[in-house]
Parts: C-alpha cells; structure tokens; sequence
C-alpha cells in the first residue's frame, strides 16, 4: 500500500504532526505510515491509527512525503549515502519534509546521497492545540509547490509562513523554540505566586494571565510597547516591576538568549 505521508522518528514532535493532520483532516490517519525503534511509540501512533512501518526502508517503500523528525544529530545514523533505507530512495516519487533544527537541505541531500527535494519546516509545540507558528522553506532541489502540502499541513494547525532557508536559524531561535520562553515566564510568575501566598489559585491567574495577554497581543493595533504602556500606571505597581526588569538586564538577556539558540541551530548544522 501506498501513504502519502510517513515519518522517520515517531517522537514528540512527529506525534504532535501526524495527530494535527489526522485532526485537521489533511491527511487522515489511514493514510500515514511511521517508523521508530521504539515499539512503544508505534503503539501510540497505531492508538489513533497510524500504520506501523516494519523500518526506514519499508517506510521509504511505502510513503511518497518522507517527514524527517528524528534528532539533528541522528540524521547519520539513519543510513550511509545511497545505503539502506536511501537506497530505495527516487527523487522523482519522493519529497521530504525536514523539521530537523539547523540541518540545512544540502546536508540532508549529502546525507542520502541523492539529490532530493527537501522542504524544510520549522514549527512548534502549540500546533498540539491548532495554534501553532511554522516557518516553511523550500530546500535547494524543491521547486515552488513543492511545499504546498507542508503550507496545508502546517497552516491547518495554526499559521505556517513562507521564509528563505537562510532565515530558518533565526525563525527556530524566535518560534520554534519560543514556547520554551513563554513557560520560562509562566514558571517564575507560579513561583512567586507561590511565595506571595496564592499557591491554590496561583495556576489560574498565571494561565489565564498569559492567554489573555497573547489574545489581546493578536488582536489589537497596538504594538506590545503600547500595550505594556497601558497596563503601567506611573508610579504604580506594574512600573516598580518593569523598572527592576529594565535595572536587571532582562531585555538584554532575552535577546542574548534568542541570538544563543540561533547559535546554536548554526552549530547543529556544521
Ligand atoms: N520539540 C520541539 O519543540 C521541536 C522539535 N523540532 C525538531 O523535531 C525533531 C524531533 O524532535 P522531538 O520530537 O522533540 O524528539 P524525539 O526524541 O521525541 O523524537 C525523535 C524520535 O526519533 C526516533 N529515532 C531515533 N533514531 C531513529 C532511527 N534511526 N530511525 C527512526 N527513528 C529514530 C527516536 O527514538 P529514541 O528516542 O528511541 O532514540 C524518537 O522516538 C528534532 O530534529 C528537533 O530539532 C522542531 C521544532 C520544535
Ligand atoms: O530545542 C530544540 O533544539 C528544538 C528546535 C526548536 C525547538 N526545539
């Protein structure tokens, strides 16, 4: 049998995919195929009624968009150039769609061996929720519509936006990981929610907190500056806050650390 989709690595984020499509109804789930060393993560995948491949190769056989959602440093692992799973490899039938952070497509086409039209996508974990951001690039052997499928995909889960290959370092270190901040924040706010007393209710208002400000973000004219501006009376308690941010550095340290994770992605791809 033939699958439009099949991923390689039924992680996290692989699951958080094949569920969205499933959901979404772009892809039914009948229609996607995965493989994984782990047995146990098959299973969850055959939970909502994802076929099981027997390995890369069988998956390689049966899928005609081949999603790469393993680790950036297991790409090797999958295979040498032109060797098991990429021998079975046709660059007419096959399209990948790589959400490997910092592997950029020449080094995937090296890694297989082959030519191959790669469509690189950098999306996040809210799309478990239909509010997530992707940045969508086409490889160096795509050709335009090539990413239709991953715009569809994507963009059924929340938005997905086209960028350059070039900018997907700096899209993963602002969206792809940007959850990651935002639970920073709600972390720190519990805790000294906690430690003011509201322990019990604490969950609540810090949630709540974040969702109607990210709600409020989307949908006003006003550019986050404005909107702090509003919420900070002079003299008041928000400006006693801000003004212990500002004195701390934390702006700086915020950018510091978003230039850290592009850094990074770089580096993942050497
Ligand atoms: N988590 C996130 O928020 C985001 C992640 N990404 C990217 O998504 C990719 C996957 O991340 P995530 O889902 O978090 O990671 P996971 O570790 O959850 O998923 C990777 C899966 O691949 C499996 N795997 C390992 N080796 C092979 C192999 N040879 N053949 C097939 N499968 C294999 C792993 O099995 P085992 O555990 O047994 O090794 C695991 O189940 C990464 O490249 C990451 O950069 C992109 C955007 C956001
Ligand atoms: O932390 C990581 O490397 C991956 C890429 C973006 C989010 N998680």
């Amino acid at each position: 049998m033939r699958y439009p989709l099949g991923f390689i690595g039924a992680g996290n984020m692989a699951e958080a995919i094949a569920r969205g499509a499933a959901r979404t109804g772009v892809i039914p789930a009948e229609q996607m195929i995965a493989a994984d060393p782990s047995e146990e993560r098959l299973q969850v995948f055959e939970s909502f009624g994802v076929t099981s491949a027997s390995d890369n190769l069988g998956l390689v056989n049966a899928a005609d968009t081949v999603v790469l959602a393993v680790k950036p440093q297991m790409l090797s692992a999958l295979g040498e150039p032109g060797q098991g799973a990429w021998w079975a490899i046709d660059p007419e039938r096959h399209t990948f769609i790589s959400i490997m952070a910092g592997i950029s497509s020449a080094k995937i086409c090296e890694a297989i061996g082959k030519p191959v039209r790669v469509v690189r996508v950098m999306p996040n974990t809210p799309l478990m929720v239909g509010k997530g951001m992707a940045g969508v690039a086409l490889g160096e052997h795509a050709q335009p519509g090539d990413d239709e499928l991953a715009m569809r995909l994507f963009g059924a889960c929340g938005e997905a936006v086209r960028v350059s290959e070039k900018d997907l370092d700096a899209v993963t270190a602002v969206s792809g990981s940007g959850p990651a901040y935002v639970f920073y924040l709600a972390e720190a706010m519990q805790a000294a929610a906690d430690e003011l007393g509201l322990s019990e209710q604490a969950r609540l208002l810090v949630n709540q907190t974040i969702l109607g400000s990210a709600e409020l973000l989307s949908q006003s004219d006003d550019t986050p500056a404005e909107l702090r501006r509003k919420v900070t009376s002079p003299g008041g308690t928000t400006a006693a806050a801000i003004g212990h941010l500002e004195e701390q550095g934390v702006r700086e340290t915020i950018v510091a650390a978003l230039r850290a994770a592009r850094d990074r992605s770089i580096e993942l791809g050497k």
